[in-house]
């Protein structure tokens, strides 16, 4: 089976094509490619596929091979692979997704005819059980969550919960390079109030256009960026008035820009997106 892997801002996962190759279980594909010691070493897997209603669907596994319904980084990074790798000469492409149809924007450097930038429309950011109404996506044990008040280990946190299509709990802290990230983040991911488990973004302010993230990925564990979690904490800031509508987000592994148009309701993502290498196992 051949691959590639790609990142964006760090969050590596393995690209698979599947007009070339067959998956049958990816679930259990995606738990042993991302082994970092005995596998290829990922955040999960990535699926390209055909789609009646749009130009190419995407599928992703986390690594312990739980299914992700959207994935911000990796939909940019397939915008990538189906230009450079020939299978589309469009630079507006659109992507079926587990949490629907995302319509990716690319920049195209004409000298190179490389794709410097990858923009995607992740949809409108959904806030409460109320407003997902039959689409759902997530299970939420409350209607919303905004800076809602938490307490274990005998410490505070205010979460507010977004969901961009997969859910993200965000907690604004003062100093999240200090962060115990692997012992909060899991607790978080597993408390009663998230039936779907969560994604868990911990955030603190540079500015008001600027903010600093780490990320607990629900299935993954702590990855270098999330293109979907630094959209809930620009829709999470702006809502509780730490941030602007559209901010830089810098994770371990680089900087994304969100913007979360007022109007529309809707999120914007963009950033670069690199290949790493081709494999074959
Ligand atoms: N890294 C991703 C999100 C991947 C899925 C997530 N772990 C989930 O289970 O919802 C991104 O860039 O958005």
């Amino acid at each position: 089976m051949r691959f590639e892997k790609m990142h964006a801002a760090g969050n590596d996962y393995i690209y698979i094509n599947l007009f070339e190759e067959k998956v049958e279980n990816p679930g259990e594909l995606s738990i042993r490619l991302s082994e970092r010691h005995f596998g290829v070493g990922s955040d999960g897997i990535v699926l390209i596929g055909p789609s009646v209603q749009a130009d190419y669907s995407m599928l992703m596994y986390n690594a312990d091979g739980s299914e992700g319904l959207m994935c911000g980084n990796a939909a940019r990074c397939v915008g990538k692979y189906l230009y450079e790798r020939g299978m589309t000469s469009k630079n507006e492409i659109s992507l079926s997704t587990k949490s629907g149809i995302k319509h990716l924007s690319l920049k195209i450097n004409n000298s190179t005819n490389k794709v410097e930038l990858i923009q995607v429309n992740m949809g409108k950011a959904i806030l409460s059980a109320k407003d997902a109404g039959a689409k759902g996506y997530f299970q939420l044990a409350l209607n919303e969550m905004i800076d809602y008040p938490i307490q274990f280990d005998e410490q505070k946190y205010r979460i507010t919960f977004v969901s961009m299509g997969n859910p993200h709990a965000v907690i604004f802290l003062h100093n999240i390079e200090s962060l115990e990230i692997e012992k909060i983040g899991p607790k978080i991911e597993h408390l009663n109030l998230f039936p779907d488990r969560t994604n868990v973004e911990f955030v603190e302010v540079v500015d008001s256009k600027h903010i600093k993230m780490r990320v607990w990925e629900r299935g993954s564990g702590e990855t270098f960026a999330c293109g979907s979690g630094a959209c809930a904490a620009v829709v999470a800031g702006n809502i509780i008035g730490k941030c602007k509508s559209k901010a830089k987000v810098n994770m371990r592994g680089g900087q994304l820009e969100v913007l979360w148009d007022k109007a529309s309701k809707e999120v914007y993502l963009t950033g670069d997106a690199h290949f790493v290498y081709k494999g074959e196992i």
